[in-house]
């Protein structure tokens, strides 16, 4: 078995709020991070797959073709958007760095899975250059 892992970056807005909720509460509960206006961060993603080596290519999966389903799949619908209001398998969720991993291995296994052999190992994505949030499917 053996592990392989491909970095990709985006950059979005976004903002903890909960609509049901008064400003104030929401400035109690998520601090600066509820304010009204927007803000972004440079999130840096890095998606780790697992299998068994090719005999013939020395391939577990030709990066390439992992970095096109990463694009497809989710950097196409994350990079310059606002994830509270512009990505579909956002909606009705918080933008948080934990809620947002998971939901991209979810929209990632799929795809990687169908190639025969390979398997989605973990998610690991990173908001800021001190928080990040790492996901195994479980
Ligand atoms: N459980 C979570 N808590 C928080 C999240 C999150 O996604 N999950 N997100 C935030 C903020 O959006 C952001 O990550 C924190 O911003 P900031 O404090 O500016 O960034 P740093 O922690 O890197 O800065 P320090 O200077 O180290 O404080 C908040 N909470």
């Amino acid at each position: 078995m053996v592990y392989l892992t491909r970095r990709e970056t985006f950059n979005a807005a976004h903002r903890m709020y909960r609509e049901e909720w008064s400003l104030e509460k929401n400035i109690a509960t998520f601090g600066k991070c509820a304010n009204p206006n927007w803000h972004g961060h440079n999130y840096s993603l890095f998606v780790t797959v697992k299998g068994k080596i090719s005999y013939e290519t020395g391939y577990l999966i030709d990066l390439k073709l992992l970095k096109m389903i990463i694009k497809d799949h989710v950097i196409e619908k994350l990079d310059h958007k606002n994830l509270n209001l512009d990505v579909s398998f956002l909606a009705g969720k918080m933008a948080t760095t934990e809620l947002l991993c998971v939901e991209i291995f979810n929209e990632l296994k799929t795809p990687i899975e169908s190639n025969e052999g390979v398997f989605l190992h973990s998610v690991r994505l990173h908001e800021t250059e001190n928080n990040y949030a790492e996901y195994f499917g479980e």
